[in-house]
């Protein structure tokens, strides 16, 4: 599907495939032949996680060198943060949890979000400030398939992408409720094979993530 990548929304990057990597990046080396064989196995929406120093240069490098991938930033935990993303090129941001002070930065500055929630305080802090597409982090931890069961009932009109310990073994049990779109995990980008530059693994784990069925 084509995509304008200056009017996404967060639905956008919940639909285009069933998983969202997490990815985390040591050396910028990596992060273009990483992006190029997600993209080769049908993945394009690249959460790249603010958790190394080297995470922004790996977005600008992503947004710059595979325009087919659309490179996107994890782990904002401040206005400061999502600025610092859009600056780099990140075209939505992801953040682990949710204050309304990141929700109206990302709102300012254009940048889609998926913000983090694990409780219902935090999902209706979140409705207040407009977000209704939401990642339930961490999801195995905080409640897992019961508790977006549970979150069916109040808050049917939100959509989750839970993340956090799902894998190819349970992700199609996420996959299969109707208030989840995407799931989210690092099992397609294992630390391992980035490190050993094994891309062709990689882009068989992408392959295989967008045959999960949802
Ligand atoms: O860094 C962030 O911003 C996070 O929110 C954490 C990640 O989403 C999880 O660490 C992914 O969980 P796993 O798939 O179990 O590895």
């Amino acid at each position: 599907m084509a995509l304008n990548q200056d009017k996404l929304t967060a639905l956008d990057v919940m639909r285009d495939a069933p998983v969202i990597p997490v990815i985390v990046l040591h050396d910028v080396a990596h992060a273009v032949p990483l992006a190029r064989a997600l993209v080769a196995g049908g993945i394009r929406m690249l959460e790249v996680t603010l958790r190394t120093p080297q995470a922004l240069q790996c977005i600008e490098l992503i947004a710059k060198e595979v325009p087919e991938a659309v490179a996107g930033a994890g782990t904002i935990r401040s206005a400061a943060d999502a600025q610092a993303s859009l600056l780099a090129g990140a075209k939505f941001g992801v953040s682990p949890g949710y204050t309304s002070a990141v929700g109206k930065a990302c709102r300012d500055l254009g940048l889609p979000l998926l913000p983090g929630v694990a409780t219902g305080s935090e999902i209706m802090n979140a409705q207040e400030d407009g977000y209704q597409q939401l990642k339930f982090f961490p999801a195995m931890q905080a409640g897992g398939l019961p508790m977006l069961k549970a979150w069916q009932g109040p808050f049917g009109d939100v959509t989750f992408c839970p993340t956090g310990g799902i894998h190819a073994g349970n992700a199609v049990e996420f996959l299969a409720l109707s208030n989840v779109a995407c799931v989210g995990g690092s099992w397609i980008v294992p630390t391992d094979a980035i490190q050993q530059g094994d891309w062709a693994r990689i882009e068989q784990l992408a392959r295989e993530a967008t045959q999960l069925s949802r």
